[in-house]
């Protein structure tokens, strides 16, 4: 059984397209990425997922509940850890009180050890503590009842560096033990770091899938040339040769073998020449640039919005989205 199997999802706001037509399954132990940038429908995949929007057609199942049936759905949310974008947490409240109040809805077996981890002063009030520590608190309380299911949106926006490496080696340990994984992102290094597939939305479609390590196979490297000549454009455009660039120095995305870059640059005085692994983002939309390949799985034309993904930070989860939010449509 898939831990979720989402059918034709269609989530509209009145007019508003949140997703359309999603349909993918996130199997048993796997880690699944949702990548794209602000607006492409990722919180609302997850919040629909999870029961808290009520889906405008197609449905899904969360560790084989009916995600569109409240009681099935607050069923399944007692094994699902759930860390929104925003998690909006009441600032009046110590992060102790808060902690409490998600324990006695779903458990809290690793609470201690993860407040340990985390260097975390429950006595303190939430609104007084950083962004960081709202995060810490929010994570605490998504993975403390060791959770077979964790929907992550956005999970290291506001974490230094040395806690978003914490907090993968905390997504690793559970997986480790077991559990399954979504989680959104607009960077795709992080969900590269982290997914065994992801799932590119743009514009409320699910338009591609990819297995990170095709993804990466398929990588290419990052070429910078300076030569001494006149450079003949003409001399670079060919197949092997992706995001030509040709002015003082010379750069572009080299997808062929070595030997053959050795041979198109011998015919130049080389004065400086620069070559490293092209940026996975490079790899993933000049595969998907233009023609993008049809929604995996789900059957409908795929559709090219024409943005990047990663084109700048998003946080824009909904203020409602405590971990226990069950809240209805917004
Ligand atoms: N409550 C709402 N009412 C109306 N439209 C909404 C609402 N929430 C989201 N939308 C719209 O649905 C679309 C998808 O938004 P969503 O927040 O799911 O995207 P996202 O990928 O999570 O973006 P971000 O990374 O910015 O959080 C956007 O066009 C957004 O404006």
């Amino acid at each position: 059984m898939p831990a979720i199997e989402c059918r034709n999802l269609t989530k509209y706001y009145g007019d508003v397209r949140g997703v359309e037509d999603v349909s993918f399954a996130v199997e048993d132990g796997e880690v699944f990425g949702f990548l794209g940038p602000n607006g492409a429908g990722k919180t609302t995949a997850i919040r629909t997922l999870l029961g808290f929007l009520s889906p405008t057609s197609g449905g899904a199942t969360l560790l084989g509940h009916d995600a569109t049936d409240p009681v099935a759905s607050r069923r399944a949310r007692e094994r699902v850890g759930f860390l929104p974008g925003d998690p909006g947490l009441d600032r009046d409240r110590t992060a102790g009180a808060f902690l409490d109040h998600q324990a006695a809805l779903r458990g809290e077996s690793s609470r201690d050890r993860l407040v340990d981890r985390f260097g975390l002063d429950e006595s303190r009030r939430i609104g007084d503590l950083s962004r960081g520590n709202r995060q810490k608190v929010a994570l605490v309380a998504a993975f403390m009842h060791d959770p077979d299911l964790l929907l992550l949106d956005e999970p290291t926006s506001g974490l230094d560096p040395l806690l978003q490496e914490e907090f993968a080696a905390l997504v690793r340990e559970r997986v480790d033990d077991g559990a399954s994984v979504l989680l959104s992102s607009h960077v795709l290094g992080e969900v590269a770091a982290l997914c065994d597939r992801v799932g590119v939305l743009r514009e409320g479609h699910l338009v591609a899938v990819e297995s990170v390590s095709d993804l990466r196979s398929r990588g290419g490297k990052q070429v910078r040339v300076r030569v001494a000549e006149d450079v003949a454009r003409a001399d670079f455009e060919r197949r092997d040769v992706m995001n030509l660039r040709v002015g003082e120095t010379v750069s572009f995305t080299w997808t062929g073998e070595y030997d053959a870059l050795i041979d198109l640059l011998s015919g130049y005085s080389v004065l400086d020449l620069d070559v490293v692994d092209a940026p996975l983002e490079e790899a993933f939309m000049t595969f998907y640039d233009g023609d993008v390949p049809g929604p995996a799985g789900s059957g409908n034309g795929g559709r090219s919005a024409g943005t990047r993904v990663g084109d700048a930070p998003s946080n824009a989860a909904p203020a409602d989205a405590t971990a226990d939010s069950g809240g209805g449509d917004r």
